[in-house]
């Protein structure tokens, strides 16, 4: 990894001011790495109707493979409380989509506090293509 973990964090945090949740007031940010050594950065968007909100993590992945980015490689959640952030269902299917099983994914709060996970800890038994061969 040419950037470093902290600076993943950092960008995590910054992003998150920008989420827009006038509904929940939950804020949640996401950083991911992706195999372009780029970094994406994703906020939760809320809408008056509330199903059509979008979560961060999804957010961040739909920016990076719109840019062309194929995979990523570890991602930084984080959220404006002091509980770890917890990617819903949705969310992490559609990491499993651009994570293999040993990609990183970091669970943060807003205490500095993380929580260092592998993807298939997160998501085990995941669906995917193979499953329809
Ligand atoms: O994986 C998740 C789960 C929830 N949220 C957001 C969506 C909504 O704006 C708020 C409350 O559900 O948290 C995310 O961004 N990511
Ligand atoms: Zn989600």
């Amino acid at each position: 990894m040419e950037i470093n973990e902290q600076e993943l964090f950092d960008i995590a945090d910054r992003t998150m001011q920008n989420a827009y949740t006038p509904y929940s007031h939950y804020q949640v940010g996401a950083a991911i790495l992706c195999d372009d050594d780029k970094v994406y950065s994703g906020v939760n968007v809320e809408n008056a109707s509330f199903g059509l909100t979008n979560c961060a993590e999804r957010t961040a992945i739909f920016k990076a493979v719109s840019e062309g980015a194929k995979k990523v490689k570890a991602i930084v959640i984080t959220n404006g409380t002091e509980e770890m952030s917890k990617p819903c269902g949705a969310c992490r299917q559609v990491m499993s989509e651009f994570m293999g099983p040993d990609d990183i994914v970091f669970l943060a709060n807003n205490r500095n506090d993380y929580k260092k996970y592998t993807f298939k800890e997160i998501l085990p038994l995941a669906f995917s293509d193979e499953d329809m061969n």
